[in-house]
């Protein structure tokens, strides 16, 4: 297990060309957030701007419509009932995130299916919370696609079938193998599963166990890997980035909320991206 060091942010946040536009930073499309579960999705949007997303889409309940464009203003918005729509923002994408605060009813579901039939091989599949519940429990076939699973613990046991007491790094890898893709184990020292690595990172603080944290975490990864070609790279650097951002606030602070670790998210990545001497 190769432990992560501050070296993952300089080799992947890169200086943004001159020659460039919003297109240039990738489209990135959230689908989640029921009618009680808002907030999930919305710091996920959040955290996809504030992490560089060029543009970003956020689909979700109707309900939650007016609270996202007062908060992020940046985000456009979609139904998630209106599937005709959906299925063209998910077709427009180089990233979709899949599952915060979607919920594991039958709607959930129904949107979840419609979702992955609607997702290209090409594109970039991060499935957090309520969709991996459900790709557990309902036995789901995944779509052919570069998927990013960010289960927390319990989410890994509904995944791998793995007691919370039996995810060793062993056994972790050899699950996430068999599941394929990238797997982001998430707990008090994530570690993170590649087709050819094993990552662990080094940093994390208690101020962070609190509710949105990895929603925000599911959204700065769908905006590190829509900017940087390297998804492994951009997965790591991401959740360094998070627990590192926290670490820095909970020197002052008695606990860290995920609104806080986004608002911070520009300036952090500006100081870290790669310099050209
Ligand atoms: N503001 C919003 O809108 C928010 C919306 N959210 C959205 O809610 C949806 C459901 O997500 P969820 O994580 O809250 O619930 P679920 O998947 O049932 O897991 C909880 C169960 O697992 C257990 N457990 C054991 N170990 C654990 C661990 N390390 N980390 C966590 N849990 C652990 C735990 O045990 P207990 O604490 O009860 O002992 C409990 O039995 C999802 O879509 C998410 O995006 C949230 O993000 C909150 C903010
Ligand atoms: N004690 C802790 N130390 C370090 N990181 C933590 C701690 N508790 C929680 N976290 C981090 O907070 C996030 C929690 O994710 P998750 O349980 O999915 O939150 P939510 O679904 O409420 O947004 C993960 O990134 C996890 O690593
Ligand atoms: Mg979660």
């Amino acid at each position: 297990m190769q432990v992560l060091t501050e070296n993952i942010l300089t080799t992947t946040i890169r200086q943004r060309p001159a020659d460039s536009y919003k297109g240039t930073y990738g489209r990135v499309t959230l689908i989640g957030g029921n009618r009680n579960f808002g907030g999930a999705i919305i710091m996920a949007s959040a955290a996809a701007v504030y992490a560089g997303a060029g543009l970003v889409t956020t689909i979700t309940d109707a309900s939650n419509q007016s609270s996202l464009h007062a908060r992020l203003p940046e985000a456009m918005f979609a139904d998630i009932q209106d599937f005709t729509q959906t299925r063209t923002l998910i077709r427009h994408a180089d990233v979709v995130v899949l599952g915060p605060g979607l919920g594991t009813d039958t709607a959930a579901l129904t949107t979840l299916k419609q979702a992955f039939q609607a997702i290209t091989p090409e594109q970039h599949v991060i499935l957090d919370g309520s969709a991996i519940t459900l790709v557990a429990e309902q036995h789901l076939p995944l779509p052919q696609a570069h998927i990013i699973f960010t289960p927390h613990q319990m989410e890994w046991q509904r995944l791998s079938g793995l007691k919370i007491a039996a995810q060793t790094p062993a056994a972790n890898k050899q699950a996430a193998a068999t599941i394929g893709g990238i797997v982001v184990v998430k707990s008090h020292r994530t570690q993170i599963y590649t087709p050819t690595n094993a990552y662990e990172n080094p940093l994390g603080t208690p101020a962070q166990a609190t509710g949105g944290m990895g929603d925000t975490l599911a959204g700065m990864i769908g905006g590190f890997v829509a900017q940087f070609a390297d998804s492994s790279a951009a997965v790591c650097a991401a959740v360094y980035s998070h627990s590192a951002i926290a670490e820095l606030l909970a020197q002052q602070q008695y606990v860290v909320l995920p609104s806080q670790i986004i608002t911070e998210l520009p300036h952090f990545m500006k100081v870290h991206e790669h310099k050209d001497v």
